[in-house]
């Protein structure tokens, strides 16, 4: 006799198919699920995940616009420095304190020394002139790109920007005087700033510079920079860590991205064809890109040269701006006078001639208290709040846990900055003297006790930014320059934001923009018991005759 099948009696009559249904609905909703909230390193045992990631955005939206203050939130909040996240389909590890920060950074900077890379920024944006030095994953290109910008922009190399620094900070003050009107109509600061950077960077690396603060190419390259800027950040450009936003039709990042890459390359297409053209006429002028184009020997690629120069001049051109421009902001508070005073003071304990101090002025960083504002600005104003991301390249051991190779690595330097672990319970107030002994010298206990780290502005370790000890002059000749020649003070009607996170206008963009503010420069020669009156003319008349042949602005660069 045939045995029929049984058909399985279910409970209560319910329908076997409608169970098959829903079991398949639920494989399906847990396979999309996985995949959703998969990442390219898988979850790190050990290291605390911040609770509330998302399928498919993970992290990216609770993040906002500003993820150095929201991670710094989660620091205090989850009580734990490092921990992990998830910005999409990408896997990366926080870390927000001063000690943690060295730790990572110095005790493991040979694990931590390559950079990732980026769907927009490298695969379009960077597609034609090659990945600037920051943004270069450690590889045999970027180890020469690194050496090559390292020798020019090292200590040994100082002496023969003198005259590059004299020329340029003497432009800020002349124009400044000039467009103040000297002393009678408030200005704001960044335009002249801006122009310094920028300038300093394309005489270095293409012996090319531009006189007029408004010059259309000078606005060209910082506009274009700054949109670019914006493309690197996590929070502009989700298609960076979910992929699916790549293939949405008319892509407006893409686009927008392509658009920008075609100005830049222009430029420095332009930038490049003048340093040939001057090389030919035997008219070019001592630079990087002369340097490399003249010698056959040369080990770099025409795109590494590119990649070299656009790497300086990007690296400059909002940094310092950003830095001395809020500087400016906070010495010119009522609070900031007593700074300003102080700082006079001390550069007229070191130069009773203020013409002596303007002659030496980029020379050596010999004043104290000039350079405790610089560190301090450095710290407090942390333009690059989240640093540049790092990629570890082997396993990180880290307190038992294990961070594998190819992990991202973002380090909070805002946090690590204004930890008050180490900078105590002033950490988040402006003030230079914590820089100071009480014989006002450099607090050499500062420097001992954190192994030569003061803050995190420029980095640390390995791919440490490589032109700090040009950006520390620049700052330091400026602001020596503008010291001596003005009280400078913040207007009523359009002051300053001091506020460390709030004085940044653009806080998704991976450097800080700082809000408009505008001051009155009050000439130091005008003022009672101030220098002898005509001293800031004849500084600038000095200045004037020295530096007249210097570089010459060139023409015909065409953009
Ligand atoms: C106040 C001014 C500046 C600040 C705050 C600053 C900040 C930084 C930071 C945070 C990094 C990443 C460091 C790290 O990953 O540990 C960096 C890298 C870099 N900076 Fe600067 N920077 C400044 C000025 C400059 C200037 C003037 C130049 C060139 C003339 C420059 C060239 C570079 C380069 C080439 C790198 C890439 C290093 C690498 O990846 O190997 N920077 N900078």
């Amino acid at each position: 006799m045939a045995v029929l099948p049984v058909e399985p009696v279910l409970p209560f009559g319910i329908d076997k198919d409608l169970v098959a249904g829903a079991a398949f609905g639920f494989l399906l909703a847990y396979i999309l699920y996985r995949i959703s909230t998969s990442t390219d390193i898988p979850f790190i045992k050990g290291i605390p995940e911040i609770p509330g990631a998302l399928p498919i955005t993970g992290h990216l939206l609770e993040l906002g616009e500003d993820h150095a203050t929201v991670l710094e939130a989660w620091w205090r909040k989850y009580r734990t420095s490092v921990f992990q996240i998830r910005l999409g389909n990408t896997r990366a590890v926080v870390v927000n304190s001063f000690d943690d920060a060295k730790r990572m950074l110095i005790g493991h900077q040979s694990a931590v020394i390559d950079r990732p890379t980026l769907y927009t920024f490298h695969g379009i944006i960077s597609s034609t002139q090659g990945f600037t030095i920051g943004s270069s994953p450690w590889d045999e290109s970027c180890k020469n790109k690194r050496k090559a910008s390292g020798q020019a922009l090292g200590r040994a190399k100082i002496r023969d920007y003198f005259d590059m620094f004299d020329l340029e900070s003497y432009c800020v003050v002349r124009d400044l005087a000039r467009d103040s009107k000297n002393g009678t109509v408030e200005i704001s600061v960044r335009p002249y700033i801006q122009r310094y950077a920028l300038n300093t960077t394309l005489t270095l690396c293409y012996g090319i510079r531009m006189d007029s603060v408004y010059d259309s190419m000078l606005r060209e390259i910082l506009e274009v920079g700054s949109a670019i800027s914006l493309l690197r950040s996590a929070s502009e450009n989700y298609q960076d860590y979910v992929p699916i936003l790549r293939y949405l039709p008319n892509n407006e990042k893409n686009k927008r991205s392509k658009d920008l890459r075609n100005r830049r390359d222009k430029y420095l297409n332009a930038l490049l064809d003048q340093v040939r053209e001057m090389i030919r006429k035997g008219t070019d002028k001592p630079c990087i890109s002369a340097a490399i184009l003249k010698d056959q020997e040369t080990k770099l690629t025409g795109v590494e040269v590119s990649s070299i120069c656009l790497s300086l001049v990007s690296g400059g051109f909002e940094t310092i701006p950003g830095t001395l421009t809020s500087c400016i902001g906070s010495l010119s508070t009522p609070e900031g006078q007593m700074f300003q005073e102080k700082a006079y003071q001390d550069i007229k304990r070191l130069y009773p001639d203020v013409r002596d101090a303007w002659r030496n002025s980029f020379q050596d960083e010999k004043v104290p208290y000039v350079n405790a504002i610089i560190k301090e600005a450095a710290r407090y104003y942390t333009v690059s709040a989240m640093s540049l991301p790092r990629k570890t390249v082997t396993e990180v051991e880290w307190d038992g846990a294990k961070i594998p190779a190819k992990t991202m690595i973002l380090i909070n330097a805002q946090a690590a900055n204004h930890d008050v672990d180490h900078f105590g319970p002033s950490a988040s107030t402006f003030n230079p003297e914590r820089w100071l002994t009480s014989d006002g010298s450099i607090d050499p206990a500062s420097e001992k006790a954190s192994a030569g780290i003061q803050h995190f502005s420029f980095g640390a370790g390995s791919r440490a930014c490589s032109g700090q000890i040009i950006a520390s002059r620049l700052l330091y000749t400026a602001l020596v320059r503008m010291i001596c020649s003005y009280r400078i003070v913040a207007s009523e009607s359009e002051p300053p934001n001091t506020d460390y996170v709030e004085y940044n206008q653009f806080k998704s963009a991976l450097v800080a923009i700082p809000r408009d503010f505008k001051v009155t420069l009050i000439p130091r020669d005008e003022m009672e018991g101030g220098d002898e009156a005509g001293t800031l003319a004849e500084c600038l008349e000095e200045a004037r005759a020295r530096t007249e042949g210097y570089y010459k602005e060139e023409e015909g660069v065409e953009v």
